[in-house]
Protein backbone atom coordinates (compact mmCIF):
# COMPACT_ATOMS: atom_id res chain seq x y z
CA UNK A 1 0.00 0.00 0.00
CA UNK A 2 1.40 3.45 -0.94
CA UNK A 3 -0.30 4.97 2.05
CA UNK A 4 -1.40 4.54 5.28
CA UNK A 5 -4.48 5.93 6.70
CA UNK A 6 -3.39 8.39 9.06
CA UNK A 7 -1.66 9.82 5.93
CA UNK A 8 -5.12 10.58 4.45
CA UNK A 9 -6.15 13.96 5.90
CA UNK A 10 -7.29 15.43 2.29
CA UNK A 11 -10.72 13.56 2.81
CA UNK A 12 -11.76 16.34 5.28
CA UNK A 13 -9.89 19.01 3.71
CA UNK A 14 -10.63 19.30 -0.25
CA UNK A 15 -10.21 22.73 -1.36
CA UNK A 16 -11.01 21.71 -4.62
CA UNK A 17 -14.57 21.13 -3.40
CA UNK A 18 -15.37 24.73 -3.83
CA UNK A 19 -14.22 25.22 -6.97
CA UNK A 20 -16.03 22.39 -8.08
CA UNK A 21 -18.75 24.76 -10.04
CA UNK A 22 -19.21 28.19 -10.89
CA UNK A 23 -21.46 28.71 -8.62
CA UNK A 24 -19.33 28.27 -5.75
CA UNK A 25 -16.33 29.94 -7.14
CA UNK A 26 -18.61 33.14 -7.12
CA UNK A 27 -19.30 32.97 -3.88
CA UNK A 28 -15.94 32.73 -2.14
CA UNK A 29 -14.51 34.91 -4.56
CA UNK A 30 -12.10 37.54 -2.62
CA UNK A 31 -12.22 40.18 -5.57
CA UNK A 32 -14.41 41.39 -7.93
CA UNK A 33 -13.60 44.16 -10.95
CA UNK A 34 -16.18 46.37 -12.28
CA UNK A 35 -16.02 48.89 -14.75
CA UNK A 36 -16.50 51.35 -11.37
CA UNK A 37 -12.87 50.43 -11.25
CA UNK A 38 -11.37 51.58 -14.30
CA UNK A 39 -10.54 55.35 -15.61
CA UNK A 40 -9.68 56.01 -19.39
CA UNK A 41 -6.47 57.56 -20.10
CA UNK A 42 -7.14 59.68 -23.10
CA UNK A 43 -4.83 60.86 -25.62
CA UNK A 44 -5.87 64.40 -26.99
CA UNK A 45 -5.08 66.03 -30.94
CA UNK A 46 -5.52 69.26 -32.19
CA UNK A 47 -8.19 70.05 -35.21
CA UNK A 48 -11.60 68.67 -36.22
CA UNK A 49 -12.41 65.19 -37.01
CA UNK A 50 -8.61 64.09 -36.33
CA UNK A 51 -7.86 60.43 -35.36
CA UNK A 52 -4.56 58.89 -35.45
CA UNK A 53 -4.05 55.09 -34.45
CA UNK A 54 -0.79 54.61 -31.84
CA UNK A 55 1.12 51.54 -33.62
CA UNK A 56 2.42 50.52 -30.61
CA UNK A 57 -1.19 50.88 -28.24
CA UNK A 58 -3.07 48.76 -30.39
CA UNK A 59 -6.89 49.52 -30.04
CA UNK A 60 -5.90 53.03 -28.98
CA UNK A 61 -6.10 56.37 -30.96
CA UNK A 62 -5.07 59.86 -30.26
CA UNK A 63 -8.35 62.03 -30.61
CA UNK A 64 -9.22 65.60 -31.87
CA UNK A 65 -11.75 67.53 -28.83
CA UNK A 66 -14.80 66.87 -31.48
CA UNK A 67 -14.08 63.08 -31.38
CA UNK A 68 -12.89 63.07 -28.11
CA UNK A 69 -16.04 64.25 -26.42
CA UNK A 70 -18.76 62.16 -28.61
CA UNK A 71 -16.09 59.18 -27.58
CA UNK A 72 -16.65 60.40 -23.72
CA UNK A 73 -20.09 60.12 -24.24
CA UNK A 74 -20.18 56.41 -25.17
CA UNK A 75 -17.66 55.88 -22.09
CA UNK A 76 -20.50 57.65 -19.55
CA UNK A 77 -23.03 55.38 -21.27
CA UNK A 78 -20.60 52.30 -20.39
CA UNK A 79 -20.00 53.90 -16.99
CA UNK A 80 -16.79 54.57 -16.99
CA UNK A 81 -16.67 57.06 -13.79
CA UNK A 82 -13.63 59.17 -15.14
CA UNK A 83 -11.05 59.55 -17.99
CA UNK A 84 -6.92 61.08 -18.07
CA UNK A 85 -6.45 63.48 -20.14
CA UNK A 86 -2.98 63.76 -21.93
CA UNK A 87 -2.50 66.64 -24.77
CA UNK A 88 -0.23 65.62 -27.82
CA UNK A 89 1.67 68.92 -28.14
CA UNK A 90 2.35 70.15 -31.91
CA UNK A 91 6.33 70.46 -31.90
CA UNK A 92 5.64 74.41 -32.70
CA UNK A 93 3.81 75.08 -29.02
CA UNK A 94 6.91 73.24 -27.14
CA UNK A 95 9.28 75.41 -25.54
CA UNK A 96 12.09 75.20 -23.38
CA UNK A 97 10.18 76.64 -20.41
CA UNK A 98 6.91 74.89 -20.98
CA UNK A 99 5.00 78.20 -21.17
CA UNK A 100 1.98 76.01 -23.39
CA UNK A 101 1.49 73.71 -19.67
CA UNK A 102 -0.27 76.36 -18.47
CA UNK A 103 -1.98 78.45 -21.26
CA UNK A 104 -5.46 78.31 -20.65
CA UNK A 105 -6.63 78.21 -24.07
CA UNK A 106 -4.18 75.41 -24.51
CA UNK A 107 -5.41 71.70 -25.62
CA UNK A 108 -5.41 70.29 -22.38
CA UNK A 109 -7.37 72.89 -21.17
CA UNK A 110 -10.29 73.40 -24.21
CA UNK A 111 -10.42 69.26 -24.06
CA UNK A 112 -11.48 69.94 -20.28
CA UNK A 113 -14.26 72.46 -20.82
CA UNK A 114 -15.59 70.64 -23.27
CA UNK A 115 -15.82 67.42 -21.85
CA UNK A 116 -17.08 69.11 -18.61
CA UNK A 117 -19.52 70.76 -21.16
CA UNK A 118 -20.94 67.49 -22.75
CA UNK A 119 -20.91 65.33 -20.02
CA UNK A 120 -20.89 66.80 -16.76
CA UNK A 121 -21.04 63.87 -14.72
CA UNK A 122 -17.35 62.35 -16.24
CA UNK A 123 -14.47 62.84 -13.84
CA UNK A 124 -11.83 64.71 -15.84
CA UNK A 125 -8.67 64.24 -14.29
CA UNK A 126 -5.53 65.58 -16.06
CA UNK A 127 -1.92 65.34 -15.99
CA UNK A 128 0.35 67.73 -14.38
CA UNK A 129 4.24 67.56 -15.88
CA UNK A 130 5.91 69.48 -18.14
CA UNK A 131 7.04 66.65 -21.02
CA UNK A 132 4.46 67.14 -23.73
CA UNK A 133 5.82 71.20 -23.49
CA UNK A 134 9.26 70.91 -23.41
CA UNK A 135 11.66 70.84 -26.30
CA UNK A 136 13.66 68.51 -24.08
CA UNK A 137 10.83 66.12 -23.20
CA UNK A 138 11.97 66.21 -19.37
CA UNK A 139 8.82 66.99 -17.04
CA UNK A 140 10.52 69.74 -16.15
CA UNK A 141 12.60 73.09 -16.12
CA UNK A 142 16.49 72.41 -16.86
CA UNK A 143 19.35 74.51 -15.77
CA UNK A 144 22.77 74.88 -18.11
CA UNK A 145 23.60 70.92 -16.91
CA UNK A 146 20.55 69.55 -18.09
CA UNK A 147 19.65 68.53 -14.49
CA UNK A 148 15.85 68.95 -13.88
CA UNK A 149 15.50 71.56 -11.45
CA UNK A 150 13.19 71.18 -8.90
CA UNK A 151 11.51 74.67 -7.10
CA UNK A 152 11.30 76.34 -10.72
CA UNK A 153 9.65 73.52 -12.34
CA UNK A 154 7.03 73.26 -9.28
CA UNK A 155 6.36 77.28 -9.39
CA UNK A 156 5.49 75.95 -13.66
CA UNK A 157 3.09 73.28 -12.05
CA UNK A 158 1.39 74.80 -9.78
CA UNK A 159 -0.25 77.37 -12.93
CA UNK A 160 -0.46 74.60 -14.69
CA UNK A 161 -2.96 72.72 -12.08
CA UNK A 162 -4.66 75.81 -11.38
CA UNK A 163 -5.12 76.60 -15.20
CA UNK A 164 -6.86 72.85 -15.49
CA UNK A 165 -8.92 73.93 -12.44
CA UNK A 166 -10.32 76.83 -13.41
CA UNK A 167 -10.87 74.92 -16.85
CA UNK A 168 -13.26 72.78 -15.08
CA UNK A 169 -11.08 69.15 -14.30
CA UNK A 170 -11.97 67.64 -11.02
CA UNK A 171 -8.86 66.23 -10.36
CA UNK A 172 -5.67 67.37 -11.04
CA UNK A 173 -2.74 64.47 -11.14
CA UNK A 174 0.94 65.86 -10.81
CA UNK A 175 3.06 63.24 -12.61
CA UNK A 176 5.97 64.75 -12.55
CA UNK A 177 7.76 63.49 -9.20
CA UNK A 178 9.30 66.66 -8.14
CA UNK A 179 9.74 67.29 -4.01
CA UNK A 180 7.17 69.32 -2.30
CA UNK A 181 4.71 69.84 -5.27
CA UNK A 182 1.32 68.88 -3.41
CA UNK A 183 1.61 71.31 -0.89
CA UNK A 184 2.25 74.20 -3.24
CA UNK A 185 -0.61 73.06 -5.58
CA UNK A 186 -3.02 72.18 -2.80
CA UNK A 187 -2.39 75.67 -1.67
CA UNK A 188 -2.90 77.63 -5.09
CA UNK A 189 -6.23 76.08 -5.49
CA UNK A 190 -7.27 76.60 -1.56
CA UNK A 191 -5.98 79.86 -2.12
CA UNK A 192 -8.37 80.51 -5.30
CA UNK A 193 -10.98 78.93 -4.06
CA UNK A 194 -11.17 75.66 -5.78
CA UNK A 195 -11.30 73.77 -2.41
CA UNK A 196 -12.74 70.69 -3.84
CA UNK A 197 -10.17 70.50 -6.92
CA UNK A 198 -9.13 66.84 -6.13
CA UNK A 199 -4.81 65.91 -6.46
CA UNK A 200 -4.18 62.68 -7.21
CA UNK A 201 -0.37 62.57 -6.87
CA UNK A 202 1.89 60.18 -8.59
CA UNK A 203 3.37 59.59 -5.44
CA UNK A 204 5.26 56.58 -6.43
CA UNK A 205 6.39 56.82 -9.46
CA UNK A 206 9.24 54.79 -11.18
CA UNK A 207 12.01 55.64 -13.36
CA UNK A 208 10.38 52.94 -15.94
CA UNK A 209 11.23 51.36 -19.38
CA UNK A 210 7.37 50.41 -19.43
CA UNK A 211 7.01 54.03 -20.57
CA UNK A 212 7.92 53.63 -23.87
CA UNK A 213 4.49 53.55 -25.81
CA UNK A 214 3.13 56.23 -24.09
CA UNK A 215 6.01 58.52 -25.12
CA UNK A 216 5.48 57.30 -28.75
CA UNK A 217 1.76 58.26 -28.33
CA UNK A 218 2.32 62.08 -27.07
CA UNK A 219 5.21 62.68 -29.26
CA UNK A 220 7.67 63.24 -26.20
CA UNK A 221 10.16 59.57 -27.11
CA UNK A 222 12.27 62.38 -29.99
CA UNK A 223 12.18 65.02 -27.55
CA UNK A 224 13.90 62.69 -25.23
CA UNK A 225 16.87 60.84 -27.71
CA UNK A 226 18.36 59.11 -25.38
CA UNK A 227 18.22 60.74 -21.94
CA UNK A 228 16.15 59.24 -18.84
CA UNK A 229 14.41 60.70 -16.21
CA UNK A 230 16.48 58.59 -12.97
CA UNK A 231 17.08 62.07 -11.43
CA UNK A 232 13.21 62.67 -10.35
CA UNK A 233 11.54 59.08 -11.15
CA UNK A 234 12.05 56.34 -8.43
CA UNK A 235 14.67 53.37 -8.63
CA UNK A 236 12.69 50.35 -9.97
CA UNK A 237 14.85 48.96 -7.11
CA UNK A 238 13.29 50.63 -4.07
CA UNK A 239 10.13 49.70 -1.64
CA UNK A 240 10.62 51.74 1.90
CA UNK A 241 10.98 54.99 -0.54
CA UNK A 242 7.95 54.52 -2.32
CA UNK A 243 6.20 54.38 1.50
CA UNK A 244 7.95 57.71 2.21
CA UNK A 245 7.32 59.70 -1.18
CA UNK A 246 3.29 58.80 -0.27
CA UNK A 247 3.67 59.50 3.29
CA UNK A 248 5.25 63.50 1.94
CA UNK A 249 2.66 63.79 -0.67
CA UNK A 250 -0.65 62.76 1.75
CA UNK A 251 1.26 65.02 4.56
CA UNK A 252 1.07 67.98 1.78
CA UNK A 253 -2.69 67.38 1.19
CA UNK A 254 -2.80 64.29 -2.07
CA UNK A 255 -5.92 63.10 -1.42
CA UNK A 256 -5.06 59.84 -3.55
CA UNK A 257 -2.44 58.36 -4.39
CA UNK A 258 -1.02 56.31 -7.38
CA UNK A 259 1.58 53.72 -7.94
CA UNK A 260 2.81 53.47 -11.54
CA UNK A 261 3.54 50.76 -13.55
CA UNK A 262 1.42 48.29 -12.28
CA UNK A 263 2.07 44.53 -12.73
CA UNK A 264 5.98 44.62 -11.88
CA UNK A 265 4.94 46.86 -8.78
CA UNK A 266 2.25 44.79 -7.00
CA UNK A 267 4.59 44.56 -4.05
CA UNK A 268 4.53 48.39 -3.73
CA UNK A 269 0.87 48.59 -3.75
CA UNK A 270 -0.19 46.01 -1.31
CA UNK A 271 2.66 48.20 1.02
CA UNK A 272 0.90 51.10 0.47
CA UNK A 273 -2.46 50.39 0.80
CA UNK A 274 -1.40 48.68 4.29
CA UNK A 275 0.74 51.09 5.72
CA UNK A 276 -1.58 54.28 4.80
CA UNK A 277 -4.77 52.78 3.80
CA UNK A 278 -6.02 56.12 1.68
CA UNK A 279 -7.28 55.75 -1.78
CA UNK A 280 -4.91 54.14 -4.36
CA UNK A 281 -4.72 54.12 -7.51
CA UNK A 282 -2.79 52.03 -10.08
CA UNK A 283 -1.39 52.97 -13.61
CA UNK A 284 -1.13 49.58 -15.96
CA UNK A 285 1.05 51.47 -18.04
CA UNK A 286 1.10 51.56 -21.69
CA UNK A 287 4.34 48.98 -21.66
CA UNK A 288 2.35 46.70 -20.02
CA UNK A 289 -1.10 47.24 -22.31
CA UNK A 290 1.49 46.98 -25.53
CA UNK A 291 2.87 43.24 -23.94
CA UNK A 292 -0.04 41.89 -23.65
CA UNK A 293 -1.68 43.10 -26.96
CA UNK A 294 1.32 42.19 -28.93
CA UNK A 295 1.37 38.57 -27.45
CA UNK A 296 -2.92 38.54 -28.34
CA UNK A 297 -2.39 39.41 -31.73
CA UNK A 298 0.83 36.98 -32.18
CA UNK A 299 -2.29 34.04 -30.83
CA UNK A 300 0.32 34.22 -27.69
CA UNK A 301 -2.15 35.02 -25.04
CA UNK A 302 -5.84 35.41 -24.66
CA UNK A 303 -6.47 38.90 -24.99
CA UNK A 304 -9.99 39.15 -23.07
CA UNK A 305 -8.49 36.40 -20.46
CA UNK A 306 -5.27 38.56 -19.50
CA UNK A 307 -7.04 41.87 -19.83
CA UNK A 308 -9.58 40.33 -16.99
CA UNK A 309 -6.63 38.68 -15.55
CA UNK A 310 -3.86 41.41 -15.17
CA UNK A 311 -6.75 43.92 -13.76
CA UNK A 312 -8.01 41.42 -10.98
CA UNK A 313 -4.74 41.14 -9.63
CA UNK A 314 -3.81 44.71 -9.53
CA UNK A 315 -6.85 45.39 -7.24
CA UNK A 316 -6.54 42.10 -5.10
CA UNK A 317 -2.89 43.85 -4.50
CA UNK A 318 -4.81 46.80 -3.05
CA UNK A 319 -5.86 49.12 -6.02
CA UNK A 320 -9.00 51.08 -5.38
CA UNK A 321 -9.40 52.09 -8.67
CA UNK A 322 -6.98 51.29 -11.87
CA UNK A 323 -5.86 53.59 -14.79
CA UNK A 324 -5.88 51.44 -17.88
CA UNK A 325 -6.13 51.32 -21.91
CA UNK A 326 -8.37 48.31 -21.54
CA UNK A 327 -10.89 50.32 -19.55
CA UNK A 328 -12.97 50.66 -22.42
CA UNK A 329 -12.63 47.44 -23.86
CA UNK A 330 -13.18 45.76 -20.64
CA UNK A 331 -16.38 47.79 -19.93
CA UNK A 332 -17.45 46.96 -23.35
CA UNK A 333 -17.06 43.46 -23.48
CA UNK A 334 -19.28 43.65 -19.90
CA UNK A 335 -21.89 45.73 -22.20
CA UNK A 336 -22.42 42.75 -24.74
N1 LIG B 1 4.60 62.86 -17.11
C1 LIG B 1 5.02 61.84 -17.94
C2 LIG B 1 4.11 60.65 -18.04
N2 LIG B 1 2.79 60.66 -17.74
C3 LIG B 1 2.33 59.35 -17.99
C4 LIG B 1 3.40 58.58 -18.41
C5 LIG B 1 3.42 57.13 -18.81
C6 LIG B 1 2.14 56.43 -18.91
C7 LIG B 1 2.19 55.16 -19.66
O1 LIG B 1 3.26 54.62 -19.98
O2 LIG B 1 1.11 54.68 -19.97
C8 LIG B 1 4.51 59.38 -18.43
C9 LIG B 1 5.78 58.83 -18.93
C10 LIG B 1 7.05 59.38 -18.53
O3 LIG B 1 7.34 59.57 -17.35
O4 LIG B 1 7.83 59.62 -19.44
MG1 LIG C 1 7.52 63.06 -3.89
Amino acid sequence: MAFNDAQRFYPETRLRRNRRDDFSRRLMRETTLTTDDLIYPMFVLEGQGQHEAVPSMPGIERLSIDLLVAECRHLVKLGIPAVALFPVTPASAKTEFAEEAFNSDGLAQRAVRAIKDACPTLGVITDVALDPFTIHGQDGILDANGYVLNDRTVDTLVRQALSHSEAGADVVAPSDMMDGRIGEIRGILENEGHVNTRILAYSAKYASAYYGPFRDAVGSAANLGKADKKTYQMDPANTDEALHEVAMDLAEGADMIMIKPGMPYLDIVRRVKQEFGVPTFVYQVSGEYAMHKAAAQNGWLDDIAVMHESLTCIKRAGANAILTYYAKQFAEELDK
